[in-house]
């Protein structure tokens, strides 16, 4: 079995809102409730899920840049929430991200050399000509010419930013990498150069990646296994194959019977989910579907449902689908 890299237990964050301005009264948003799943060392885990579903806040959490409302990030036997200040300095060499807006995420007053060093000068004892030497091996390995390196981010497009981020990323050799997104703002001409990228440097670096996406095709083409989230809850997981052959929580199937590139075991026989997302300051009580899946029944909306292994590796958050352990007992 491989070994577990990062293990997330019951990582909750809510968001308390003022709806109105001025206003008293405060809500709150249940980005990410409870959610527990496990990265193992070497592999793509992929979360899909709908905008507003909770995979951004999620990664935010995990990485501490959002703190969490409860639940732990294990790296190793320890946990990443209850680091001081020193210790998550020291652990973010380990952990990294690629961000959606390559833009966003570079500061436009830094060269590329500054930005791609700055990782090397924290987490590194390189001297500077040490540190230019590295740059330009990474500018390489991520496809920038080394003519570049004292450009500013105003002066590539998109996918060339992207490169820049992802030769930040592996800078000081991190073990995982949260691709939140990673091509959602980029030609459609140049996501596949960046996922293929992406993959190459995994394959020769032996990272792990936790991958985002709102993209099942995408999400598909990249992962190893996939978490599905809804609604703040994670409410599948599966290897790849079993999870886009044979979909088990009726979102899921919802998800997978829309896309016409994937599929699916008998889409047809899938029952349609009716209505909107519902608010998330204003969740249904039991499972999170409640009010919408075809399925539904008491049980459903008087309580949450846990995910459960159903098959080896297949996990789902439904009634309709009880845990190995529950069929064995009768
Ligand atoms: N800083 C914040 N303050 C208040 N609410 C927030 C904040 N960040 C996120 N939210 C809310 O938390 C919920 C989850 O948002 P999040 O951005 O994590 O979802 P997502 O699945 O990543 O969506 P997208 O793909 O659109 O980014 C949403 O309802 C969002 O409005």
């Amino acid at each position: 079995m491989s070994e577990v890299l990062y293990e997330i237990d019951n990582l909750t964050k809510y968001f308390k809102i003022r709806p109105k301005l001025f206003s008293g009264e405060k809500k709150v948003i249940h980005a990410v409730d409870k959610v527990s799943f496990s990265i193992l060392k070497g592999e793509t885990f992929g979360l899909v899920g709908e905008s507003g579903c909770g995979k951004s806040t999620l990664s935010r959490t995990i990485l501490r840049l959002e703190k969490a409302d409860s639940g732990s990030v294990l790296y190793k036997g320890t946990d990443i929430l209850s680091m001081d200040q020193k210790e998550l300095r020291s652990h973010r060499k380990k952990l990294r991200m690629v961000f959606q807006q390559p833009y966003d995420s570079l500061n436009p007053r830094e060269s590329v050399k500054d930005i791609i060093s700055a990782p090397l000068r924290l987490h590194t004892q390189m001297g500077s000509q040490e540190r230019e030497k590295e740059v330009l091996r990474l500018m390489d390995l991520v496809g920038l010419s080394a003519r570049y390196i004292n450009r500013y981010p105003h002066e590539f497009s998109g996918g060339q930013r992207q490169r820049i981020g992802i030769a930040r990323a592996i800078a000081a050799d991190p073990e995982l990498i949260i691709c939140d997104e990673p091509v959602s703002a980029l030609d459609v001409s140049i996501q596949s150069q960046v996922l293929n990228l992406l993959k190459g440097i995994q394959k020769e670096f032996g990272l792990t990646y936790m991958f985002i996406s709102h993209n099942l095709a995408v999400v598909k083409h990249m992962s190893d296994r996939i978490g599905v989230m809804y609604l703040g809850k994670l409410i599948e997981i599966a290897p790849k194959g079993s999870l886009y052959l044979r979909p088990l929580h009726p979102y899921t199937q919802l998800l997978m019977s829309a896309i016409p590139e994937v599929k699916v075991k008998n889409p047809s026989g899938y029952r349609p989910i009716t209505g909107e997302l519902p608010n998330p300051s204003d969740p249904p009580k039991g499972c999170r579907l409640c009010g919408r899946c075809p399925y539904e029944f008491e049980r459903c909306r008087e309580s949450s449902p846990e995910l459960k292994e159903v098959e080896p590796g297949h996990l789902v958050a439904c009634f309709l689908h009880p845990g190995k352990e529950e069929t064995s007992n009768g």
